[in-house]
Order: structure tokens, then sequence, then C-alpha cells
């Protein structure tokens, strides 16, 4: 039985262990072989630091009491040297600077950070480096400051263009000075400026919601990320709807407002390829799509994840990694060790192709025969899906796609995706463990010594 369950459009980036929550692109998928996977990864970089905390946020961040820029740099310099020693790599194919605020760093972190790694591995010039922007007045006074660093990718946390919704989400910035951003940024990088915005928001209307998306998209450049405002524990919004003095849209209406959206960006010519993220001339964010195609990631700062081989260790098996999340604790471990991971887990074969499904069918194009078998050389995707009488219903309903490119959801299927996920994710454990049953009873049968 398959039931709607929630929009997949809640904020699922990168994947957590056992916690799964859901056009044209480039080509560079298409050349990724296996020597690939292990020479080459991204890099992220935690700036835990924020002026004040958003009423709905609960990622890593903390508002800090002293300014201790120095030392993060440093720490997060040291970190990079290690991480990148112990992966091996040749290559960073992109470089994502993320937060918490990552604007409130000075350039010149940004600048020592692109320095140590170009030292150490291939970075080449044409590599996109992201930088999250907070749209305030000092965020886009130093836009060209931290151009001059080395970034060439803007992101842009816009949320909204209604100031009473800034103000309530508790924002750092308002609606004018987004705007104001967004076109500096546009002068600095045409083409590569992105712009985040929520939807689900409390009082908010459908059709409200059209008219500002719409409003934005005139502005904006090529680049959307639309994320569905996500109640999460500990945040004020959470206690606020949970005394019942603030209410959030039902399922049915976010459902609707995706859909309105998904609509609206298409006829301003954004081409949808991943649940959340809509590019128009191609200007598809490469980072995030090297997580979405189960590419290695580094990841430095804390909180940050990171999924590689760690072949300086002698390790074999891709590990998840995690760094420690307080940033005064993780700068005392950088400095005794070098790093600051607190967490390792080595992914059994399952696991990684758990993660390589969950995160491919995040992306309209899905996951393609040779994606797959570059993780799965043993079995292919329709041996593992092709005779579930789940996955039957779901083609037979048209949410599913299987045929000679891949696997991936039509465009219907998109918005159900937490929804069909799970029997997927059945069928490929069913699949895995009854091979490795059949070839432990082979390799059985084999050994046995007659009598
Ligand atoms: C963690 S923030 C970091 C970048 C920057 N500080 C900012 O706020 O724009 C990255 C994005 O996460 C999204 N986000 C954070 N909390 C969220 C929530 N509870 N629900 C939906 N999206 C959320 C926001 O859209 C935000 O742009
Ligand atoms: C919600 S997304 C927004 C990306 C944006 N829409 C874009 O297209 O560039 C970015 C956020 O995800 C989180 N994030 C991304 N990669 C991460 C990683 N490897 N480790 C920890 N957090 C990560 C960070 O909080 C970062 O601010
Ligand atoms: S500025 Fe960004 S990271 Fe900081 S609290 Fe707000 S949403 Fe979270």
């Amino acid at each position: 039985m398959i039931r709607r369950t929630s929009l997949p459009v809640r904020r699922v980036l990168f994947p957590s262990l056992r916690r799964f929550s859901g056009g044209e692109i480039a080509e560079d998928n298409e050349c990724a072989d296996s020597a690939d996977l292990t020479q080459q990864a991204s890099l992220y970089v935690h700036w835990p630091y924020c002026l004040r905390r958003c009423s709905y946020c609960n990622f890593n961040k903390y508002i800090p009491r002293e300014n201790n820029n120095h030392i993060m740099t440093e720490c997060l310099q040291r970190e990079t040297e290690t991480l990148l020693r112990l992966s091996q790599v040749s290559s960073i194919t992109s470089v994502f600077f993320g937060g918490g605020t990552p604007s409130l760093a000075h350039p010149s972190t940004i600048a020592v950070i692109l320095e140590t790694v170009s030292r150490r591995v291939n970075l080449s010039d044409k590599v996109e480096v992201t930088l999250e922007v907070n749209p305030t007045a000092l965020g886009m006074s130093t836009l060209e400051d931290f151009c001059q660093a080395g970034v060439n990718r803007f992101s842009i946390g816009v949320q909204s263009l209604q100031d009473d919704d800034l103000m309530f989400l508790g924002r750092d910035h308002n609606s004018h000075q987004a705007l104001e951003t967004i076109a500096e940024a546009q002068r600095l990088c045409p083409g590569r400026v992105s712009v985040d915005v929520m939807f689900g928001r409390p009082r908010q209307t459908v059709e409200s919601w059209e008219t500002e998306l719409t409003e934005l998209l005139r502005v904006c450049d090529d680049h959307v990320s639309l994320y569905q405002l996500t109640m999460e524990r500990g945040t004020q919004l959470f206690k606020k709807v949970q005394q019942g003095e603030v209410s959030m849209p039902t399922d049915d209406v976010t459902a609707e407002m995706y859909q309105c959206a998904r609509g609206t960006l298409r006829q301003h010519g954004f081409l949808q390829y991943e649940v959340s993220n809509f590019a128009r001339h191609n200007a598809v964010s490469h980072h995030n799509l090297s997580y979405w195609r189960g590419r290695q990631y580094i990841g430095v700062g804390p909180g940050a994840h990171g999924r590689f081989v760690p072949l300086g260790e002698g390790g074999v098996l891709r590990e998840a990694r995690t760094q420690t999340l307080e940033p005064d604790v993780w700068i005392r471990e950088v400095q005794q060790r070098g790093h600051g991971t607190r967490r390792r887990i080595p992914l059994r074969h399952l696991e990684l192709l758990e993660e390589v499904l969950v995160m491919g069918m995040r992306m309209t194009e899905g996951i393609n025969h040779k994606h797959w078998e570059l993780f799965s050389p043993q079995l292919c995707l329709h041996e593992i899906f092709g005779a579930s009488i789940d996955v039957q219903e779901l083609l037979r309903r048209g949410q599913l796609i299987l045929d000679d490119r891949g696997l991936r959801c039509s465009w219907s299927g998109l918005a159900l995706l937490d929804s069909i996920l799970p029997a997927l994710l059945v069928e490929l454990e069913a699949q895995i463990v009854q091979r490795s049953q059949h070839s432990a009873d082979k390799q059985t049968e084999t050994t046995i010594i007659p009598r």
C-alpha cells in the first residue's frame, strides 16, 4: 500500500545515516568512472556563527560571544589539510562555504582555505566556489571582496519578500536589502547566483505565495531553491505552534503551494533538476549535484558531514564522517590532533546503495544504469526493482519510470518521493540480502568435503 506522507521538499541535502525523511543537466555525470569515485571529492566548509537565531532554524549555528575569526580560520585551514591528506584525493571538484552565516567570515578566510586546497590537490580555476550570503547591508558590501578571494557563485538566503514574514522568521534582513543584494551579486557573478526561498509559512496562502514567487522570479538570476518551512524541535517556531499561538498551513495547502511553484518556475523558463532546485540556462549547482550523485565529499568545520574513503589510513570502505558540533570543543580538538572528527561510520555495501538510491531519486534525471553500475556492478536496476509488486504498482500509476535510461520519478511522482522511497528501499534490501545469502550458500556448497 503506497500512501502520501509528506512533501519531499523538507530540508534534506546530505544524507544522515538511517534517517531518510524528496530536464537537462550538465553532462559531467556521464563521464564518472570508478577511479573518479575515490580520487575526486567536493569540499564543504562550515562557518558556524550567525548574528541572531532565526525562529525556525535548528542547523548547527551559534551566536559568538567574542570575535574569534582568526582562530576559526586557522583551525578550518588545519582541518582541511588533515582531511585532504586522509582522503588522498587528487582533485577537489567544487567548494561550498555554508553555515551558519559564512558571509560573516572575513574574505581572507575564504582565500586562505582555497590556497590551502590548491597547494595540496588540483583545484582548477573553473571549479564552482559557492558562498552562502545573508542579504544584510554588511553581506552586500563584502560581495566584491569575496569574489576577489575566489568565490564565483553566491547562494542568497532571501526566504521571503514580505517584511512582516521576515520579521516573524527572525531574519536579520528586510526585502529591500534582499533585492539589492541579488542585484549586486548578479553584477559580480552573472548567471551564478542562487536564491533560497521558503514556502508553507504561517498565514501564507497559495495566492500570496504565487504572487511573491512571481515577483522574485522577475528579479532573480538563474537558480532557485525552494524549501518547505519545516517545524524543527527546539526552535521558537516549534514552541509557538505547540502552544497554539501560531498555526502552520495544512499538508494539502503546502502540496498545492509546491505544485503551483513548480508550474510558475516552469513558465519562467526554469527547469526542475531536483526536488527543491530549479535552474535556467543550465545554471545547476555542481556542488549539490555531487551529493545527489553519490560522489565523495569532505566536510570541514563544526558539525560538517563528509563521505569518503580514508585511503591515508589504509581504509577501503567509504565512511560517513561527522565533525564535532560545538565550535569551542571542535577548535580544541583541531588544535590537539589536526581534526575534529567526532564520528566515523564505515558504510556497508547495502548502506552505500541506500544512500545512492535516496539521493539519486531526488534528481529529475534519477539514476541512470551507468551511474548505478558504478556502485552495484553485480545487480542492475532491472534485477533489483523489475519484479517487485510494489514497484510495478508505482510504474502502473505513472509515478515511477524504469526503462533503458534508468530509474526516476515522473513529474507527479517527484512530489510523492517520500512515500515512494520506502518501497524502493525494502526491495533493495531484500535483493541484496537474497543475493548475499545465495552466494554464501554457493560457497558452502563448494566447500563441503564429501565423506
Ligand atoms: C541553514 S541556512 C544557512 C544559510 C544562511 N544562514 C541563511 O539563512 O540563508 C540554509 C537554508 O536552509 C533553509 N532552512 C533552514 N531552516 C529551515 C527550516 N526549518 N525549514 C526549511 N528550510 C530551512 C533556509 O532556506 C536557508 O536558506
Ligand atoms: C540548505 S542548503 C542551501 C543550498 C543552496 N540552495 C544552493 O543551491 O547553493 C545549504 C545548507 O546545507 C547544509 N550543508 C550542506 N552540505 C553540508 C555538509 N556537507 N555538512 C553539513 N551541512 C551541510 C549547510 O547548513 C548549508 O547552509
Ligand atoms: S541565519 Fe541561516 S543559519 Fe543562521 S539561524 Fe538563520 S537560517 Fe539558521
